[in-house]
């Protein structure tokens, strides 16, 4: 302000050489207070101002290192503590390339997993649900239909279904895509022409029963999605004699048992367990032109009306409509599965006993035709066997929740998992010498 006062004094008094003075002092002036800038005490601030200040050596021209830059204090804070930004930045690496990149990784990772996944190649696995094709529905009464499924794509590895049925009875979960609620079905044996991709499963349909409904209802060609085997009970190498007490589809698991025991277990049939199966319907359409039940007799007490309402359970009487569904038991011939369980007898002779038990006739599997079966098998081994004590034997209970707990009492759940529970009901009142009881 002061240099400019002068140049305007100079000027008002006409003085020229004077005001050139002034001009050079101004200009020498403005000059130092650059370079007092330059060499602020900002950089330093209680240390002198640079001595030489336009002479400072800057590394942009001098190549030297930054630490000999009269700058060098605050480079030095900033590189001290170095961030992500500036390793990225030092390797010139963009983060959005690494967010790229560790995404095509983790989706190769993926697609890597996923080829080599050994379920992948299954027919059925436990861990996920894969795709069948319903091939052919068979009606076989007014309520249950066997469901033929061939599983998509074809070719696919059947080894564990082998493996299943080498072990014993199994199941396979059927999920209800809309409810998204699953449901287990035991498979039905395959016959000798099955293809290994190819599953039947027996099934009743329940009143308002969500999943079996579905079954019953969908069209050929729809898909149904499966997911197993679940192992229910591997039988014993072992075992001598079978006695399986089966209510209605409760026969599917019979069948598995038996195809287990005289398909993959015997090298020849004289070797072989024996096998009695009870089967008890509601229904003479059920089992019709099975073999006639051979304790209609002793059924007619009024009694056993009620047992079967007990071991009927949750499934309730059926429907108007079902009933008139039924066809007249004189123009039917005999059932598909009566068909099944009856080759069994053929082919097993000898070793194959089965009996059909059904409410309509007032023929009930009783605490005393267990007694009776129990005696009888007793008593033809003591004729053909002299180790019998040491025979291995299993009496196996399959069907409804209801029919089960009627013949062997509840299972429980404990600890999360389903577990057998004592043995109660009519075989709780039995003396079993020597057999062992499975709820399935
Ligand atoms: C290991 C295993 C193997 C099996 N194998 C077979 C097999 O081979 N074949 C077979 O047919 N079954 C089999 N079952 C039974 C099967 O899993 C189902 O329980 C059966 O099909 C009924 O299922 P759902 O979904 O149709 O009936 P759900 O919907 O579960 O209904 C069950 C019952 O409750 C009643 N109910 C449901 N909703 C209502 C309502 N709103 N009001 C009143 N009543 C109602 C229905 O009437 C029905 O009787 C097996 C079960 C197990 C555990």
């Amino acid at each position: 302000m002061r240099s400019l006062h002068w140049t305007r004094r100079c000027y008002q008094s006409s003085q020229l050489p004077c005001a050139i003075t002034n001009s050079r002092k101004l200009l020498s002036l403005r000059v130092q207070r650059h370079a007092s800038r330059q060499s602020s005490p900002g950089f330093s601030a209680s240390g002198p101002a640079n001595p030489r200040p336009f002479k400072g050596k800057s590394p942009a021209f001098d190549g030297s290192k930054p630490s000999e830059s009269p700058h060098k204090s605050v480079e030095e804070d900033t590189s001290a503590k170095p961030s992500s930004n500036n390793i990225l930045n030092r390797l010139r690496i963009r983060p959005g390339k690494v967010i790229l990149f560790s995404i095509l990784g983790y989706l190769g990772y993926k697609v890597y997993t996923w080829q080599t996944d050994p379920y992948r190649s299954l027919i059925l696995n436990s861990k996920f649900f894969t795709p069948f094709i319903l091939e052919k529905r068979e009606k076989v009464s007014s309520t249950s239909a066997i469901l033929n499924l061939l599983s998509v794509p074809p070719g696919q590895n059947t080894e564990n279904v082998t493996e299943a049925w080498k072990k014993g009875v199994w199941s396979v979960q059927v999920m209800q895509p809309e409810l998204q609620i699953a449901r287990s079905y035991s498979p039905l044996p395959p016959p000798e022409d099955a293809e290994p991709e190819q599953l039947r499963l027996f099934v009743r349909q329940e009143p308002q029963g969500e999943v079996s409904t579905f079954l019953h209802k969908i069209n050929r060609g729809t898909l149904v999605h499966l997911r197993g085997p679940h192992l229910e009970y591997e039988i014993p190498q072992d075992v001598d004699d079978v006695l399986f007490i089966a209510g209605g589809t409760g026969i599917a698991p019979a069948l598995q048992l038996a195809h287990t025991l005289f398909k993959h277990r015997i090298s020849s049939l004289e070797d072989g367990p024996r096998l009695r199966i009870l089967w008890a319907n509601r229904r003479r359409e059920d089992s019709f032109k099975g073999l006639k039940a051979q304790h209609s007799q002793e059924a007619v007490i009024p009694r056993l009306r009620g047992l079967a309402a007990r071991w009927q359970g949750s499934a309730g009487p059926q429907s108007k409509e079902a009933q008139e569904d039924v066809p007249a038991p004189t123009n039917q011939s005999q059932t598909a599965l009566v068909e099944e369980v009856e080759s069994l007898k053929i082919k097993y002779a000898g070793k194959v006993n089965i009996d059909y038990f059904v409410d309509e006739d007032n023929s009930y599997i009783t605490e005393t035709v267990l007694r009776n079966h129990l005696t009888s098998i007793e008593h033809s081994l003591e004729q053909t066997a002299e180790d019998q004590p040491t025979r291995k034997r299993v009496i196996l209970i399959s069907g409804p929740e209801g029919f089960v707990n009627f013949y062997a009492g509840p299972k429980f759940m404990k600890g999360g998992k389903e577990v057998q529970g004592p043995l109660r009901g009519i075989l709780g009142k039995i003396d079993l010498r020597g057999w062992d009881v499975w709820k399935l």
